[in-house]
């Protein structure tokens, strides 16, 4: 009884390894495991450090550090073009592209000092999740309540001037895995125009080429970053937010129709640390590689 209880428990991680190895399907739901568990661990250890120094914008370095690893696990490699955009000395408000949770690889990747995201009020009830973004001053906004929210970004365009804080922003409002961008919220433009403050537009290349929740598929493969040219809002009043907001996302979805048919060759794979990349590259769109990156 006692061999055969051994020789069981010996042979379920082998099954498992087998199974990982040979089935992208389970691969992928092992993989999507792996990253919420790793948020949600090294919040619980990490937060508590984070709090002597209670809510600050400082925390962002130790959540940024706590994410960082995760593109080694996964082997995936960032590209980023147009870095030197990000310096500005001021504050000023970013907008980017909202694919899907994997975005925060791309965002510890290149995020500037003093820099805040806005979130969904939802991600305060993540328990030590919740804890950690609240800590590093993470701002939330509940979308149901309009005016709420609107509240909460007047409050913030006057907290960036006199803090010098810039601001993390996902104008399309929620996770869009789709090929093109969602229509924009106008939180973002607002806000930058009532603080007087230049727009940078940031988008992530689609991960359709490595990861995709509908087909099950998440391997290795190369995430293309680009910045795109600051955008000026200086005399600038609300009445030129609609067309502030069109212009900057004409500039974002043409970007990401040029990336969507960039190709990312084989060699520009890294080697995962959790193991092999199976399930190849099916899917990806066949074109000429995004050179114009440094890469990192
Ligand atoms: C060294 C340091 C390193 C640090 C490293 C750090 C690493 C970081 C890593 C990890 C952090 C964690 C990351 C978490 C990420 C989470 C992401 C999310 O949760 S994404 C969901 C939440 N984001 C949004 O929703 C977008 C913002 N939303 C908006 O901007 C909306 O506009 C909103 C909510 C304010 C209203 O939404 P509406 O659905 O009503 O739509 P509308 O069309 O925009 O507005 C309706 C009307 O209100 C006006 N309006 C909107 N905002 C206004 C404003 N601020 N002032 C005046 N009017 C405004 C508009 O102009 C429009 O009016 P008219 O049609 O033009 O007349
Ligand atoms: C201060 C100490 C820090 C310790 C280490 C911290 C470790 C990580 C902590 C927090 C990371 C943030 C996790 C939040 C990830 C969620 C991002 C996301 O994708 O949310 C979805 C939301 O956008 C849109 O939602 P919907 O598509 O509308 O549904």
């Amino acid at each position: 009884m006692d061999v055969l209880l051994l020789h069981g428990l010996l042979l379920l991680p082998l099954a498992a390894l087998l199974l990982y190895r040979c089935s992208p399907p389970f691969q992928y739901l092992l993989k999507v495991a792996f990253f919420n568990c790793w948020i949600v661990a090294t919040a619980t250890l990490l937060s508590p450090f984070a709090a002597f120094r209670g809510r600050s914008v400082e925390n962002m370095k130790i959540l940024r550090a706590a994410l960082l690893p995760l593109k080694r696990f996964y082997g995936i490699r960032m590209r980023v073009s147009g870095s030197e955009r990000l310096r500005l000395p001021g504050p000023f408000v970013i907008v980017c592209n909202h694919q899907a949770s994997l975005d925060l690889m791309g965002m510890v990747e290149i995020i500037p000092e003093r820099c805040v995201p806005i979130a969904k009020r939802e991600l305060l009830y993540l328990g030590t999740v919740g804890w950690a973004c609240w800590l590093s001053g993470i701002i939330f906004i509940d979308r149901h309540r309009r005016d709420a929210a609107i509240e909460v970004i007047s409050h913030t365009a006057s907290t960036m001037q006199r803090e010098n804080l810039r601001v993390w922003v996902f104008p399309e409002g929620t996770r869009n895995p789709g090929r093109s961008m969602l229509p924009f919220k106008r939180g973002a433009f607002h806000l930058a125009v009532q603080a007087q403050v230049p727009i940078v537009p940031i988008v992530i290349s689609p991960y359709w080429n490595f990861f995709s929740p509908k087909e099950k598929r998440f391997t290795s493969g190369t995430c293309t970053i680009r910045i795109l040219p600051s955008v000026d809002t200086r005399g600038l009043s609300p009445k030129d937010v609609p067309e502030l907001t069109e212009s900057v996302r004409q500039a974002m979805a043409e970007a990401l129709a040029e990336m969507s048919t960039s190709d990312h060759r084989d060699q520009d794979k890294e080697q995962p640390l959790l193991g092999p990349g199976a399930g190849g590259d099916r899917g990806s769109p066949r074109g000429q590689g995004d050179t114009a990156g440094s890469s990192n």
